[in-house]
C-alpha cells in the first residue's frame, strides 16, 4: 500500500496539426489500477502514450518522481501500445527474450505471470487475439517496472479473455501504477482502484473509482461514463476546482487531478 507518485503529468498538452487531442491534462498516479476511459477520440491513446514516454508532449511535463522511464539499464515504464510490432515467426519464449535482453527481466516467469507458461514454444503466429494480447501484458511488464502502461489490452477479446487479460493487467498493481485504458467498463467497474474519464482531450473526472460513483450518486463505471463522458452534468464547463485536492467532485476540468494512493484496496 503507497500513497507514493510513480508518475505525474503537467500541464500536459499535445497537438496534431495545432489541434490539441490532450489539453492541460494534470494527474498523478501511483500504486493500483488507473483505468482511463473516454468516447473514441477522446485522448486516451495520447495520453498513455504521453504516460509511456512514447509521445513527446507539445508543452507541459511528465515526471517519475522516483525514476524513469529508464534509470541506467533498469525499465521503468512498461508500455503495450494498441498495436503490438511482435514478429510472427518468433516463438512466445523467444519474443520475451529478445524484450528482456533490451530491458532485463525473466521471460519464463513473465510468461507464467500472464498463465502462458504452456505456450512458451509457439509461433506468434499461431496465438489466439487473445494469447497475443496475454503476451503483450507480459511483454510491458517484464523486469518488473514502476509503472505499467497498456492501451486498450482487452479490445477484440471474448468474454473469458477479455477476464483473464484485465486480470493480468490488474495483478500488477499489487507493485506497480497500473495505467489502462478500456471501453469494457464492467471490468473497469470490477477492478480498477481510480478512474480518469476524458473528454474532448482534458480531465472531465478523475479519483477513486468509489468516490467517483458516490459523488454523482451513480452504481457503476457505466453510469458514471453516461454522466461524465457523455456531459450531461456540464461538466465540460470550467468551474475551476480541483478534483481530488479539493475534495470535491472530480470533475469539471481538474485543472490538478490527483490519483495517487489507490492501492488502499
Ligand atoms: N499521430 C497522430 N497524428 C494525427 N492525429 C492523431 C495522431 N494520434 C492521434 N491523433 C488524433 O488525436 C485524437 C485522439 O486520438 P486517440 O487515439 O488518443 O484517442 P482515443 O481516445 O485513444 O481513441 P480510441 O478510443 O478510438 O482508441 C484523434 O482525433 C486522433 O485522430
Amino acid at each position: 500500500m503507497s500513497d507514493r507518485t510513480l508518475a505525474a503529468l503537467d500541464g500536459v498538452t499535445r497537438t496534431y496539426s495545432g489541434v490539441a487531442v490532450l489539453d492541460e491534462v494534470s494527474l498523478s498516479v501511483g500504486t493500483g489500477v488507473t483505468a482511463v476511459i473516454g468516447p473514441n477520440g477522446s485522448g486516451k491513446s495520447t495520453l498513455l502514450g504521453v504516460l509511456s514516454g512514447a509521445v513527446e508532449p507539445t508543452a507541459g511535463t511528465v515526471r517519475y518522481p522516483e525514476g524513469g522511464p529508464r534509470s541506467g539499464s533498469e525499465k521503468r515504464v512498461g508500455y503495450l501500445p494498441q498495436r503490438v510490432p511482435f514478429r510472427d515467426g518468433f516463438t512466445a519464449r523467444e519474443t520475451l527474450g529478445f524484450y528482456a535482453a533490451l530491458a532485463g527481466g525473466d521471460p519464463d516467469a513473465a510468461l507464467a505471470a500472464v498463465g502462458l507458461s504452456d505456450a512458451a514454444g509457439k509461433r506468434v503466429a499461431d496465438l489466439s487475439g487473445g494469447m497475443r494480447r496475454l503476451l503483450g501484458i507480459a511483454q510491458a511488464r517484464l523486469g518488473d517496472p514502476d509503472v505499467v502502461v497498456l492501451d486498450e489490452p482487452t479490445s477484440g477479446l471474448d468474454p473469458e479473455m477479455r477476464e483473464r487479460a484485465f486480470r493480468a493487467a490488474a495483478r500488477a498493481g499489487d507493485d506497480a501504477a497500473v495505467v489502462v485504458s478500456s471501453h469494457d467498463l464492467d471490468l473497469v467497474d470490477a477492478h480498477a482502484d481510480a478512474v480518469v474519464v476524458l473528454r474532448r482531450g482534458r480531465v472531465a473526472a478523475a479519483g477513486r473509482r468509489e468516490r467517483l460513483l458516490d459523488e454523482r450518486g451513480v452504481d457503476d463505471v457505466a453510469a458514471l461514463y453516461r454522466a461524465v463522458a457523455a456531459g450531461t452534468d456540464g461538466a465540460s464547463s470550467p468551474a475551476g476546482g480541483g478534483a481530488e485536492e479539493g475534495g470535491e467532485s472530480g470533475g469539471a476540468d481538474a485543472e490538478s487531478v490527483h490519483v495517487t494512493g489507490v492501492s488502499d484496496r
